[in-house]
Parts: structure tokens; C-alpha cells; sequence
């Protein structure tokens, strides 16, 4: 909370659990858990509310501890009716968790009476947390009442103030300052940075229930920038509890210490998964069916698949180790830098290391990718790619045949492979790779012998290829723009060696790098 610090004075231990431990080791024999309190209200129908907050957290690897303040007689046709608990048995509740449990992160949903929000605040003032996350519910998106006008004053002059993060959509953000207009992203731009004057440290204006998006784009603000996050609109009746599923998932990222944004890119993903994952799935007989949290109800090999997107391409890190040996640093140092600069993919290459060193840091690299939600994949060593449970892998024409390594790693790995021509792109595409990198485009001495096929070359590869081609070799913040403005609409992004690694400062060269390429975009 504001007042306490926020995430930022976190340990940096935290910023490295893992989603799937969901522990720190603090002494030898105590295992911290990450936890998380949802104080939210009871949905019947399980897709909403309380329940779709344990289970976002579970699936996340977050304890999840739950407050209700009232039951909800509800399923996939809507709302039939609403029971409000007693503020003084919410307080209850609050007490006995709060008083018990180490929780780090408090996000609510449904806060029913101005007494309900009331009680909640004296108990965070008397039990403080690292963070408060607010999903201001108020409608149904079956459009049933669920926190009335009464709640707005508290709201707008005591919650929201004291609140990390808020994550209204669109009508709340509407009903919170007064009925102002929201039905462009425009619109939506002004109203998270009116939103960000009432108090909360950042503000996430949700646009799922825009009209007329064939995106699905939520605006994030910092105070200082804006960030837009979209996702292409999925065509499913499920879509009951997306609200409360992101708000959940953004609580449990930062309780495993993400720092905000990144926490909110996971959560957007995560939901964007689940609705993926669980278009067809039919629950209930109304228009509004809950989705599957866990990934689990059809064939959950297609899971990782179908997340790899062409445009987590952009700004592709590969690390070297010798270059990290010259900058005495380690391989995990150089990825943390990397993705905190906004690497949107990583790559370990690490031609020299010993096996078994490589795998722990490999394993390491792992929990802070899967942290960040940014893949990682591995050069060549498909042994390692297993064993840590890496993304994928990328290999070279002279290392395993790509369909073989499909074989190996299963349908659900990312798989790239490096391609001079148009024949190895075709190739590429007909062994079931996911993208390609292409290259040298200039020369460089991170790779001995390498031919250099120039922009020429490259553009050539781009027009054969079916496949998302991410270019590479000699690429740095001097030319990474003309390699972009080739203009190859399938041409996604840049990978990169020594423009990050053998720096002095890798984060800072990530940032500028970032920067120049999200220019370059948005001129073309
Ligand atoms: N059809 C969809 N396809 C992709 N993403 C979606 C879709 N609908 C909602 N989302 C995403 O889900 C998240 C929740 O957004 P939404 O605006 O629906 O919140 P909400 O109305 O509070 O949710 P709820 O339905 O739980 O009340 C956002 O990240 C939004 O972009
Ligand atoms: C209990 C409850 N909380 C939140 C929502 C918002 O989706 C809902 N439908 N039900
Ligand atoms: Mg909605």
C-alpha cells in the first residue's frame, strides 16, 4: 500500500520465487509462502468472485486465503439474488486472517455497503500488507447490481488512495468519476489518468466490455506513462469472472514479487490463455459460462503453444558467456537486467559451459522468465531444455533436425531455427518450427565464419518464409532500425548478442534498444 512502501522495498530474494514453488527458503527448516487474501464476494456459479480467486491463485502457486462480504445466488444466466454479510462479521473474518496469516497481498472484489469498505480499512490499517489490490466491482456483466452508488464516496475518497493498483472496466471506471463517456481507448487514456489523481499508485482501465474493439485492450498508467496491453478479442461465451480472474492474477504476481507492470503483463496473458484454452468448453445453459483457471479440462498439450505469439519476438536476448565472465556477471544477473530493459524473449547460448552449472542457472533463468512472463529458450542442448522445463529451444542447421526435436520436446515447446535461405525457411516451417532468426544480417564476432546475407538476404528469407522471422547478427541500437524498416510484414522484432551483453550496463542498453525499436513500430 502507498503508505507502507508498496512492493518496491521488497527483498530482493523475492523478485526470484518461482510460480510453480511458490516458497522462499528463509532458514533451513521454514518455508515462506507467498499468500495472497481475497476479500470478495461468494458466486455460486464458481466463475466469478471468491472461487474464481482461490483458483487463479492455485493455478498461480499462490496461497489464497478468502474474506467473503456477501453471497451471490448466481450462474451462467446471471444474477437471481445477492445476501450482504454483516460488516461486523466481515470484520470477523478479516480479523482472523489477518491476525494468523502472513498475507502479502489483499485484493478485493465485491464490496457491497460503505460499512463492509469501512471495516476493511480499519483492518488494514491495524494489519498491514505489502499490497492492495482493488477491482472496483459494481456490475455484473450480466448487468445485476453488485455494490450500488452508496459506495462511491468511500471509494473515490478512502480506498482508492490507499490502493497499489485499481482495475475498473470500463463502466466502473465510468460510475467512478461521475459518468464521464468511455468508449474509446482515448477515452480510456483520460480516464485511467483522472482515475490516477484520486490516489492509486497505478491504474489498469479494463476494456473487455469496449463496443466495437476486435482487440481486447486495457490501459495501464503509472502516473507518468501510459501502457496499452492487447490481446486480440476471443470469440467465447465464456467470459464470466475475467475481471475478477485478472485482478486475482495480478495479486498473486506481485505477492511472488513481481514488480506492477510485469505483473499485470502475466495476468493479461494468463487470462488471454484461459479464454483461449476454454472458448468451446460449455458450462451452464446461459450466456455468460465460466472458463477453466487451470488449463485442464481439454488437451493440455496445447497450453504453451498456443501462447507463443509472433510478437514476443520484438527484442530477443541471447547471452554469451564469455561476455558475461568479461563483465563479471552471472548468467541470471544478465537475464534479470535484460528483462527488466523489456527483452521480450531470452535465449541462454552458452557454448562453453560445464553441464551441470549450466543447468542450475538454466533452471534459475527459468523462475525469473516464467516470473516475468517472457520465455526462455535454449541453444542447441535439448537435454537442458528438458530438464529445466525451458520454453523451447533454438537450434542451428547443423544441430538436430527440427522435426526430430519436435519429437523430443512435444507439441507444446517454442522451437526456432536459424535459416540463411529460402529453402531452409521452408524447410523450417514444413519440421514444425514456431519462428526462425535469420542471419548474420551484418557481420559480427560473436559467431567465427558466419556468412553475412545483409538486409537483402534477409528480406529474402522474410518473403519465403511462413514463419515469424526474428533477424540477427551485428544487430545494435545503431542499425536495429533499419533492419526493422525493411518492412517484411512477418519480420518481428531483432535479436540481440553484444548489444546488450557486452555493455556495462545491460539494462539500461535494454531500455534503449526497447525504446528505438517501439519507435521504429509505430512509424511503420
Ligand atoms: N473476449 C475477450 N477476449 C480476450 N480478452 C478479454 C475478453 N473479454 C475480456 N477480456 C480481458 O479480460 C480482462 C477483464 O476485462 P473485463 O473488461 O471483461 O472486466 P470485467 O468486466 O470487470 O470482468 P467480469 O466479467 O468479471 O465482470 C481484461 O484483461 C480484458 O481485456
Ligand atoms: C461475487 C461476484 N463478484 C464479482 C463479479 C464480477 O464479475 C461477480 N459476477 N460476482
Ligand atoms: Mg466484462
Amino acid at each position: 500500500m502507498q503508505n507502507l512502501g508498496g512492493i518496491r522495498s521488497w527483498p530482493a530474494t523475492w523478485r526470484t520465487t518461482t510460480a510453480s514453488m511458490m516458497t522462499t527458503t528463509t532458514t533451513e527448516s521454514v518455508r515462506k509462502v507467498a499468500q495472497v487474501l481475497t476479500v470478495a464476494g461468494s458466486d455460486s456459479g464458481a466463475g466469478a468472485g471468491i472461487q474464481a480467486d482461490i483458483k487463479v491463485c492455485a493455478a498461480r502457486g499462490v496461497y489464497c486465503a478468502s474474506v467473503i462480504t456477501a453471497v451471490t445466488a448466481q450462474n451462467s444466466r446471471g444474477v437471481q439474488s445477492v445476501h450482504l454479510l454483516p460488516p461486523d462479521f466481515v470484520s470477523e473474518q478479516l480479523k482472523s486472517v489477518l491476525s494468523d496469516f502472513e498475507v502479502d497481498v489483499v485484493k478485493t472484489g465485491m464490496l457491497p455497503s460503505p460499512e463492509i469498505v469501512e471495516v476493511l480499512l480499519q483492518n488494514l490499517s491495524e494489519y498491514p500488507v505489502r499490497a492492495l489490490v482493488v477491482d472496483p466491482v459494481m456490475v455484473s456483466t450480466s448487468g445485476h447490481v453488485l455494490a450500488g452508488s452508496s459506495i462511491l464516496s468511500i471509494f473515490r475518497e478512502r480506498l482508492l488512495p490507499v490502493a497499489d493498483i485499481i482495475t475498473p472496466n470500463v463502466k466502473e471506471a465510468s460510475a467512478l468519476l461521475g459518468g464521464v463517456r468511455i468508449q474509446t481507448v482515448a477515452e480510456m487514456r483520460s480516464a485511467a489518468k483522472s482515475l490516477h489523481q484520486m490516489g492509486p499508485r497505478f491504474v489498469l482501465v479494463k476494456g473487455g466490455d469496449l463496443p466495437d474493439s476486435s482487440d481486447s485492450v486495457d490501459v495501464y498508467f503509472d502516473g507518468n506513462e501510459f501502457h496499452e496491453l492487447h490481446s486480440p478479442r476471443i470469440a467465447t461465451r465464456n467470459t464470466h469472472g475475467t475481471g475478477c480472474t485478472l485482478a486475482s492474477c495480478i495479486a498473486a504476481e506481485l505477492a511472488k514479487g513481481s514488480p506492477m507492470l510485469s505483473a499485470v503483463k502475466v495476468a493479461k496473458r494468463f487470462v488471454d490463455t484461459a479464454l483461449n484454452y476454454s472458448k468451446d468448453i460449455v458450462i451452464g445453459s446461459g450466456m455468460q459460462g465460466p472458463f477453466d483457471h487451470f488449463l485442464s479440462l481439454k488437451d493440455p498439450q496445447s497450453y504453451r503453444q498456443s501462447t507463443f505469439k509472433p510478437d514476443d519476438l520484438f527484442l530477443y536476448a541471447v547471452t554469451d558467456s564469455r561476455m558475461n565472465r568479461k563483465w563479471n556477471r552471472s548468467i541470471v544477473d544478465a537475464v534479470k537486467a535484460a528483462i527488466e530493459g523489456g527483452a521480450t524473449i531470452i535465449q541462454l547460448r552458452e557454448k562453453e559451459a560445464e553441464t551441470r552449472e549450466f543447468l542450475e542457472e538454466a533452471k534459475s533463468c527459468v523462475d525469473i522468465c516464467r516470473s516475468n512472463g517472457v520465455f526462455l529458450l535454449i541453444n542447441d542442448r535439448i537435454d537442458i531444455a528438458l530438464a529445466c522445463d525451458a520454453d523451447g529451444v533454438h537450434v542451428g542447421q547443423s544441430d538436430m533436425p527440427v522435426d526430430l526435436v519436435r519429437s523430443l520436446l512435444g507439441p507444446d515447446k517454442i522451437i526456432g531455427v536459424s535459416c540463411k535461405t529460402q529453402e531452409q525457411a521452408h524447410q523450417a516451417w514444413k519440421d514444425g518450427a514456431d519462428y526462425i532468426g535469420s542471419g548474420g544480417v551484418f557481420p559480427t564476432n560473436t559467431k567465427a565464419n558466419n556468412r553475412t546475407i545483409g538486409l537483402d538476404g534477409l528480406r529474402e528469407v522474410c518473403k519465403a518464409s511462413k514463419l515469424p522471422v526474428v533477424a540477427i547478427g551485428g544487430i545494435g541500437i545503431s542499425n536495429a532500425e533499419s533492419v526493422m524498416r525493411i518492412g517484411e510484414p512477418n519480420l518481428k522484432g531483432v535479436a540481440v548478442v553484444s548489444a546488450l551483453f557486452d555493455q556495462e550496463c545491460v539494462l539500461s542498453e535494454a531500455k534503449k534498444l526497447h525504446k528505438s525499436l517501439t519507435e521504429s513500430k509505430r512509424e511503420h
